[in-house]
Parts: C-alpha cells; sequence; structure tokens
C-alpha cells in the first residue's frame, strides 16, 4: 500500500462511526519521548475530550510543550528525537497511520509569540486554503470573513484587510494567528501559552474566544497561569518531571486533587 493510500485509508477511518461516536478526541497511551538519551515524557497516558478545554500545567521544564507538540508532530523536526506509545486522533494512530500534512491540518497550532506572515492581514488568512488549492476569490473570501469572524476580530478589521498584518497589535495579531488556524478547519487547536506575551485585556479576549470555540474545536492549552487554567479550562492534567501525574475535571484538580506533587503545587509550594 502506498504512503497516500494509507493516509487517505486514515483520513477517512478518522471519520468512521466509531470516532465520531466517542468523546475523545486523543488517546495517549504511554508516550515516552526521548531528546538524544535525554528522557522528557516518560509514560504519559492522557486522554483529551472532544470540544473541550484541557489545560496542561506544571513547572517549568516538566514537558508541558513537548507533550503539545507530540500532538501535530512538531517534535519530528527535532533532531535526535524520538517517541514510543501511541497517539490516536479520532481512533487513528497519528504516528503510524496519518500523514503529517493530514495531521496538521486537523490539528492547529498557536505560538507564545504572535507570528503573522508580512503579507497582507487577508492573505495571512487565505495562507492555508491557497496551500489547499483553493484559488477562487469569492471562495477565499468567504474563508477569510467566515475565520475572522469566528476569532472574534473581523469587526475591527473588515475595513483593513489590505494593510500588513504587522500593523496590528499583539493581541489583534494573536487573534489573527487563531483566524489563520481556523481557516484550514481543524477539529483541534492547540495553544502554547497563546496569552503570556498579551496584556491583561487581551488576554481576557483570548480567554473569551476560546470560550466560544469550543463548540466546534477540541482546544488544548499550555499555560503558566493557573487561574487561566481555572477561568477557561473544563479539564487539566498537571505534568512533573516528564510525568503526567494526574489529570481531572479542572475544579477536582485545584480544589481536591489526589496526589501530593499536585496539592503542593496547586497550594503554590513549588512553581
Ligand atoms: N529541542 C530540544 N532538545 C533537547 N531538549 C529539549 C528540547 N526541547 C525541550 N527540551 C528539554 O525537555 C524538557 C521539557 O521541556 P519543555 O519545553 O517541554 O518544558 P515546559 O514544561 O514546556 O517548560 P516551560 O514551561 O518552561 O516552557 C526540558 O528539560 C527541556 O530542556
Amino acid at each position: 500500500m502506498t504512503t497516500s493510500t494509507l493516509a487517505y485509508r486514515s483520513a477517512q477511518t478518522a471519520s468512521s462511526d466509531i470516532a465520531i461516536q466517542s468523546n475523545i478526541t486523543f488517546n495517549c497511551r504511554d508516550v515516552n519521548l526521548f531528546y538524544g538519551k535525554f528522557q522528557a515524557l516518560k509514560h504519559i497516558n492522557l486522554r483529551m475530550e472532544r470540544k473541550k478545554i484541557t489545560a496542561l500545567i506544571g513547572p517549568s521544564g516538566c514537558g508541558k510543550s513537548t507533550f503539545l507538540r507530540t500532538l501535530n508532530r512538531m517534535n519530528d523536526l527535532v533532531r535526535g528525537c524520538h517517541i514510543e506509545g501511541s497517539i490516536n486522533l479520532n481512533g487513528v494512530d497519528i504516528y503510524k497511520e496519518m500523514d503529517p500534512l493530514v495531521l496538521r491540518r486537523n490539528v492547529g497550532m498557536v505560538f507564545q509569540q504572535p507570528n503573522p506572515f508580512p503579507k497582507s492581514i487577508y492573505d495571512n488568512v487565505a495562507y492555508g486554503p491557497r496551500l489547499k488549492g483553493i484559488t477562487q476569490k469569492k471562495v477565499l473570501d468567504e474563508i477569510v470573513e467566515k475565520s475572522l469572524r469566528q476569532a472574534a476580530i473581523w469587526d475591527e478589521l473588515k475595513d483593513r484587510l489590505k494593510k500588513s498584518a504587522l500593523g496590528l497589535s499583539g493581541g489583534q495579531q494573536q487573534r489573527l494567528c487563531i483566524a489563520r488556524a481556523l481557516a484550514v478547519e481543524p477539529s483541534v487547536l492547540l495553544m502554547d501559552e497563546a496569552t503570556s506575551a498579551l496584556d491583561p485585556i487581551s488576554t481576557a479576549r483570548i480567554e473569551e474566544l476560546v470560550n466560544t470555540l469550543k463548540n466546534k474545536y477540541t482546544v488544548i492549552m499550555v499555560t503558566h497561569n493557573m487561574q487561566q487554567a481555572q477561568r477557561i479550562a473544563d479539564n487539566t492534567a498537571f505534568f512533573y518531571m516528564g510525568e503526567m501525574v494526574e489529570c481531572a475535571d479542572t475544579h477536582t484538580l485545584f480544589n481536591n486533587p489526589e496526589k501530593k506533587q499536585t496539592i503542593r503545587y496547586v497550594s503554590g509550594d513549588f512553581g
């Protein structure tokens, strides 16, 4: 079977009845990740629910971003990195059965620093759809408007679509990056400390936006801000020294955690 046939079959399987019925988007089983000899993730077992916000918290260097990047195979780009175990997206193993390009179309990502392309606002959002082969102006116009609306920034930007994205404020740039991620119609949005470089007002707008996005998308976010996790996440997973110590609904994790390390972390004993 050729790789492309495999990718096509995987995409088909991804929307099979069984997968759609399941409320689990990502199912990670016994995931170990190594950067050379250094083991950054140890035996991670974690399920992330569909159309819910899952926050990943934990002290610096505990493996949150590494774990997030395993979900769209961004670690593949790191030399010497290897991964064991399985990560299923809608029932399909993303390392064994899915083309990384199909995966990344399904799993959008927003980073800590807003990273718009040095292009117009319109071209930033139309970039992904054009890569997918969409060329008709009318269709692109519709996608750009829909994506900017979903990212709650259409009203602010609709009269300056041809202007450079680099002229926007940090908060506007981050919402534009969210619109750019949504334009290719992913089912999952990964956010790696997406508000940590923003002021409180922009942060509040993005939190509000993420809360509305979960009607349609599964959101997985790394955050250092425990208040933020408590404000918007449905579920929270606590990472420590490469291990996923505990995952529960957010209220339980912060108010009634089971594990000693979680109790110490959420009560501010260490950070
Ligand atoms: N490309 C890499 N090569 C080698 N080691 C790496 C690489 N990226 C991360 N690491 C190491 O893996 C461990 C986990 O890093 P990671 O960035 O995932 O942690 P984190 O919890 O997201 O930290 P922070 O909250 O500070 O961003 C750290 O010890 C880090 O130094």
